[in-house]
């Protein structure tokens, strides 16, 4: 065979021992390797889902560290999760006063309910809307008896101050005089009023504040032990009540006022009410304090 001589061997041998030592030796070094703060489990994949650095790439690198074994060298990287900004561990930091803090962590801080200041219900047709509207369309209610007649009283010589200025000085005296149920007069910061037609608008006051006896009224009510008695015709008792309850309630309050100062009264109760716009077309006349 002549041509033997073109072959060309490659000897295939064994690796040369130190360089095969050298690099097993390497391999054993790398595969000890662990980077601490990363959770692993022992099929070593990550906990996550997907890749095992997957959801770390966002983290704040808090420290580094290298080293070399062999000729190879490494970088350990600590990503503690306590110093994680973002990610999907799950954690969203949010900037509060100047720090972050984890959402988990931040107190709800429950919704306060304002308490709501319970009031006597008005009746149909006598809220403060109505009672403006009222003094639109019946501008002299000064001499007026009341409102469920005013609609009888126009025309009539008792309603209104017939022409009469409400410029007048009025004593007390005079204001003394009128208590009853045709006129009842007050006295508020200086300025004399026939409260009668404003006796079933004023808004009385809070359920709590009610006499026992009506509280009393109000819980049979709420019981149920009414609706059993009365039946179908609660809604009908249900509105006589209420009625009866603003009635008695705010009348009563209003009371008071009737033929004196009221004016310490009623700075006690709502110094914020503005009685002089509300009660404008009640004016009967000017105190006349000379005496
Ligand atoms: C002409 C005189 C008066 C006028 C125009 C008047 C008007 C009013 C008005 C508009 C309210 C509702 C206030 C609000 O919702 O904030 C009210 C409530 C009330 N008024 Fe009068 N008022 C007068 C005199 C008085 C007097 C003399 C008393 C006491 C004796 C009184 C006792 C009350 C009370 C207890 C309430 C309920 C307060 C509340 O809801 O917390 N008022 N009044």
């Amino acid at each position: 065979m002549a041509n033997d001589d073109d072959f060309t061997f490659c000897q295939v041998g064994a690796p040369d021992n130190q360089d095969y030592v050298d690099a097993q030796k390497i391999a054993q070094d790398i595969s000890e390797i662990r980077i601490k703060d990363e959770p692993s489990n022992n099929d070593g994949t990550s906990q996550s889902n997907g890749a095992p650095w997957e959801g770390k790439l966002g983290n704040i690198t808090t420290s580094k560290k290298q080293g070399k074994v062999g000729s190879l060298s490494f970088t350990v990287i600590d990503t503690s999760p306590g110093k994680q900004t973002s990610g999907t561990s799950g954690q969203v930091a949010s900037k509060d006063d100047g720090f972050s803090v984890p959402t988990y962590q931040k107190q709800i801080k429950p919704v306060r309910k304002p308490v709501a200041r319970a009031k006597v219900p008005y009746e149909k047709g006598y809220s403060q809307m109505d009672w403006l509207k009222l003094t639109r369309t019946h501008p002299d209610l000064a001499g007026r008896i009341g409102t469920e007649l005013h609609e009888l009283l126009l025309g009539s010589d008792k309603a209104g101050l017939k022409g009469q200025s409400n410029r007048r000085l009025i004593s007390i005296d005079e204001v003394k005089e009128h208590q009853n149920a045709e006129a009842m007069w007050t006295v508020l910061k200086g300025h004399v009023y026939n409260i009668t037609p404003y006796m079933k608008f004023h808004p009385g006051g809070g359920f709590f504040s009610f006499p026992d006896s009506m509280k009393r009224i109000w819980k049979g009510w709420d019981g149920g032990g009414w609706h059993e008695v009365y039946g179908s015709c609660e809604k009908y008792m249900k509105r006589i009540l209420l009625n009866c309850v603003v009635n008695c309630y705010s009348v009563d309050m209003l009371m008071k006022a009737v033929g004196k100062d009221c004016t310490a009264l009623f700075n006690k109760y709502h110094a914020w009410v503005n009685a002089e716009v509300l009660m404008e077309k009640c004016l009967v006349g000017i105190l006349d304090d000379s005496k």
